[in-house]
């Protein structure tokens, strides 16, 4: 699945990922109303909403764009029906050709972490049939129960040819409580690193592992420290835009052949029209707002990866 990433990275010249993290706040009036007018102000009908939301978001800026990155805490906070909604724009995000990062941030015991794979990266048995459950390209893991916890991710990744990527360090304020702890003179979030390239191995793509990270934009010196450590490593890279990081800071997050790198930003475009500098095209041309705010950030992002 890097290998599809990679290309599509290659193919757009945008090494930016659009998280779709809809908050109902964020969802025109327009919208809303015509999905509470058909469901009623329920579940149903918020998870009708944020789908049309989406949706509009996709069409606009789907040829721009190599990759999504749908947050799942976003939609089960609607729960059933907004994991449908999730569902349902992971779907329609692929029959788009975008590669689908489920932003899922699981891990746990063995046996557990085997059935979220199976059911975020797989396919489950039934019968003498298979199906799969939610059919994301990459998710998110979280490794701090170990390697027990992420191989069964590996080993569905090498099965159903798909990827994941482990948290290294992210872009949050109090990352650095754990994370930077030091262990015989080095932070933790160098020996997880470690650990990552190890469990990268068993899974190659042509140049780069099926197995990514996630540093955080937020932290330039330490993302420039992980990108020397792995060098085969893609890593995502959250914290761009609303959270402060900036396109100069991530000049060292790619390596010399201009890859190894996909930037995230959810709220700056999914959520443009509500800014000031995007104003102008309001409430109904929120994904036209969205597709320009796309088109701003590949240029961002792009000025920084030429200056590597
Ligand atoms: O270290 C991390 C890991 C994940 N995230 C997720 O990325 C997006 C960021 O949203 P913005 O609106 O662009 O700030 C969100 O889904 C986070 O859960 C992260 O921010 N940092």
């Amino acid at each position: 699945m890097i290998n599809e990433l990679v290309a599509q990275i290659e193919k757009k010249d945008a090494p930016i990922v659009v998280g779709l993290d809809p908050m109902l706040s964020y969802v025109p009036e327009y919208i809303q109303k015509k999905a509470f007018s058909e469901y009623g102000e329920t579940l149903k009908g918020v998870a009708e909403a944020i789908w049309e939301y989406n949706k509009g978001i996709i069409d606009a800026t789907y040829d721009l764009i190599p990759a999504v990155k749908p947050q799942i805490a976003m939609y089960e906070q609607f729960g059933i029906e907004g994991l449908i909604a999730f569902h349902k724009t992971c779907a329609y995000a692929k029959e788009k050709g975008l590669v689908i990062i489920g932003d899922i941030k699981r891990g746990d015991i063995g046996s557990t972490s085997t059935a979220y794979a199976v059911g975020h990266l797989g396919k489950v048995q039934v019968g003498s049939k298979e199906y799969a459950g939610f059919d994301e390209d990459f998710v998110t893991v979280n490794p701090y129960l170990g390697t027990d916890g992420v191989k069964p991710f590996v080993d569905v990744c090498k099965q159903y040819n798909k990827g994941i990527f482990v948290l290294v360090k992210t872009s949050n304020p109090s990352s650095g409580e754990f994370q930077d702890q030091l262990i015989n003179g080095r932070p933790l979030y160098e020996l997880v690193a470690e650990k990552v390239v190890e469990w990268g191995e068993a899974c190659m793509g042509d140049t780069y592992s099926n197995v990514g990270c996630v540093v955080g934009a937020t932290y330039p010196e330490m993302g420039k420290i992980l990108r020397k450590l792995m060098p085969k490593t893609y890593i995502l890279v959250p914290g761009y835009g609303a959270q402060g990081g900036k396109a100069e800071d991530l000049v060292h997050y790619f390596n010399p052949d201009g890859l190894g790198a996909i930037v995230n930003s959810s709220r700056g475009i999914i959520a443009a029209y509500k800014q000031d500098k995007y104003a102008s095209f309001g409430e109904t041309g929120y994904a036209d707002a969205s597709r320009q705010a796309v088109k701003d950030m590949i240029a961002d992002i792009n000025g920084a990866r030429a200056n590597r």
